[in-house]
């Protein structure tokens, strides 16, 4: 069938005017056209009659002047919607759903050796990103360089990576990004909810990516507060730094309180063993019931007390077994309840943990220094395994993980691997000066694009929720991981939690520069001032996500303080899956290589041949 027949906004549609027919008949259309049908849009449009009944069926069609509402459109089987703010230019064309509208799209943008965002001679809409509007109603006036491409794109070599070519069009007044989902509307299809083990498995991630600081040293200070005097900046930043203080504490201490249970599982079980070989008279029950017996003496419980207290206990210490000490210390306040109900223990939770006990200790390494801290209690001689940053390791699924140069030997470079990781993009300032390219002069560095609020580095003025993960808030690490794919394409970015549709993952980093040829280079700017962001000697770990013809994320341009910024966007990437982007035709007309992204639609997978 038709992927229209299935988009949600057709079915809201059909339920909302409880039209039964709606669907059937639209389907039948749709099927009616044959293979044209492949490329037409649904308009969807209002129109003000003098009542409800028959004005346009009466045959008043001249004066009826419809307000269109959106149109539904089909990429790579996949229902998009457009809106009018995105299609401005459909509005003086011809129906946007007209299959001969769609095929006779002519690309007025000129052609530049570097850019091939400007060859769009293809007559038929070429889809880079199933968020974008139709080529034809892209404002050409606006149209500039997205990104260029290579002619040594070579998988993983490190000098022509990730050629992220996508013609992305500067929209200044109606960009257009992945739209949350409306939980309030409840006619999307029934996604699967997660379970217990993947809440507490995503909890861990969390955990792990926030800035929790785990410690053994316990600071007892006290700012001089006096709520009569008022309260100064000055003194609330004391008091909130207080508050941090003792937050880190009670989870440290509620950390070391599972480290030393789990720990004294272990040692029960060896009592237990000594108390048999001390009385070999005794059954195994009854070693047990005197070991029990002790440790009631000494812990002045009730033998029920512990029995009970042990069950939990005996949970802690089958995570840790499965996951190792990282998984029980970046477990968070969940796992009480976890192990207590003990829900979702048997359906494979300690696989799963065993699956990422190793990528889990990267991690908790990287990130957390001295978390092995809190496991000298039960482990003295813990030492430190990963050092550096969390993305120069590659973690991999059968074994532990790798270090980032190492993934990039069977290429023989002359000094090896060399990649450096910056958090933010690096200018060159023997080309620009201080002059930084991307400062779009026209764009009020005071208001958002999109939201029109005011944007402000400052947390405590800032309005500008666009992309919170990115600016204007608080920044955590993002929690991806380099892995190595199974599919042969070496190194790829997993997400470790669940990235919502709409939300940014991370900006597109690199090197900003001009003038480089023949390497991956992503175009940003404008024609009459371009600039390329450069990854092959520095960038982060966007610069590893790979190419899919079903992407899950998208790259999408956004203005922070007047500077234009390339972002990954989320188009719904669910944990544990690797994070894809469509690198555009423009990419893959120039790489000599197949497809590996194993879709269905794959659109590259015999590339090489051709
Ligand atoms: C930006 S890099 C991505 C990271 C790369 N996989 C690595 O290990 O360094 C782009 C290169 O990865 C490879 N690649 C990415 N996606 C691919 C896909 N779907 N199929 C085959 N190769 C892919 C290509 O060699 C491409 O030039």
């Amino acid at each position: 069938m038709h992927p229209m027949v299935h988009h949600p906004v057709v079915n809201k549609l059909a339920v909302l005017f409880e039209n039964t027919d709606f669907i059937p008949s639209l389907a039948s259309l749709l099927e009616s056209l044959g293979p044209k049908g492949e490329g037409v849009c649904l308009r969807i449009d209002a129109v003000l009659c003098a009542s409800s009944s028959t004005l346009y069926l009466n045959g008043a069609k001249e004066n009826v002047k419809p307000l269109p509402l959106g149109w539904l459109s089909v990429e790579n089987n996949h229902a998009l919607t457009i809106t009018p703010g995105q299609t401005e230019s459909l509005k003086s064309s011809p129906r946007p759903g007209s299959v001969s509208q769609l095929d006779n799209v002519e690309c007025q943008s000129p052609v530049t050796p570097q850019s091939l965002f400007y060859e769009c001679h293809s007559p038929r809409r070429k889809t880079v990103s199933g968020l974008r509007p139709s080529v034809s109603s892209i404002p050409l006036a606006r149209t500039e360089p997205s990104v260029a491409d290579s002619d040594s794109n070579d998988e993983d070599d490190p000098n022509s990576h990730g050629v992220l070519n996508q013609p992305i069009v500067r929209q200044l007044h109606s960009a257009r990004f992945p739209q949350r989902q409306n939980p309030t509307t409840g006619t999307e299809a029934p996604t699967l909810q997660p379970s217990s083990i993947d809440k507490l498995i995503c909890g861990i991630w969390r955990q792990v990516h926030s800035p929790t600081t785990l410690s053994v040293s316990f600071p007892d200070r006290r700012p001089g507060i006096s709520l009569s005097t008022g309260v100064s900046q000055e003194v609330f930043r004391a008091i909130s730094g207080l508050c941090k203080e003792y937050y880190n504490q009670s989870r440290s201490s509620r950390a070391l309180e599972m480290v030393v249970q789990a720990h004294w599982v272990e040692c029960y079980e060896a009592r237990i063993a000594s108390i048999a070989l001390e009385h070999p008279s005794c059954t195994k029950t009854e070693a047990r019931i005197m070991a029990l017996k002790e440790a009631c003496n000494t812990l002045a419980w009730q033998e029920k007390e512990l029995r009970n207290r042990l069950a939990i206990w005996r949970g802690y210490k089958e995570i840790k077994d499965s996951g190792g000490w990282a998984s029980l210390v970046f477990a968070g306040s969940g796992v009480y309840r976890f192990c207590k109900y003990r829900i979702g223990f048997k359906d494979g939770l300690t696989t799963r943990l065993r699956h990422i006990a190793s990528s889990l200790e990267v991690a908790a390494d990287t990130l957390h220094p001295g978390w092995r801290d809190l496991l000298r209690i039960v482990s003295p001689d813990e030492q430190r395994r990963y050092f550096g940053h969390p993305h120069e390791w590659v973690t991999v699924d059968t074994g532990p993980p790798l270090p980032l140069n190492s993934t990039y030997s069977h290429l023989s470079l002359p000094e090896g691997f060399q990649f450096e990781f910056v958090d933010d993009c690096v200018l060159d300032y023997d080309i620009f000066g201080q002059d930084d390219p991307r400062r779009v002069p026209q764009i009020d560095p005071d208001i958002c694009e999109i939201c029109g609020k005011k944007q402000a580095d400052d947390i405590v003025t800032n309005q500008c929720y666009c992309f919170p993960t990115l600016f204007g808030s608080v920044r955590y690490p993002p929690p991806v991981q380099l892995y190595h794919t199974a599919s042969g394409k070496n190194n790829g970015v997993i997400a470790r939690c669940q990235f919502e549709r709409g939300t940014a993952i991370a900006e597109f980093v690199g090197y900003i520069t001009r003038g480089i040829d023949g390497l991956d280079v992503m175009m940003g700017g404008t024609q009459e001032r371009p600039y390329q962001i450069f990854q092959g000697k520095m960038g982060n770990f966007t610069r590893f996500i790979n190419h899919s013809c079903r992407p899950n994320s998208q790259f999408q341009r956004f203005y922070w303080r007047g500077i234009e910024r390339v972002l990954v966007v989320s188009r719904g990437v669910p944990a544990g899956n690797e994070i894809t982007v469509d690198y555009s035709d423009f990419y893959w007309r120039k790489l000599k290589k197949n497809c590996l992204c194993g879709e269905r639609a794959c659109r590259y997978a015999h590339q090489a041949e051709s």
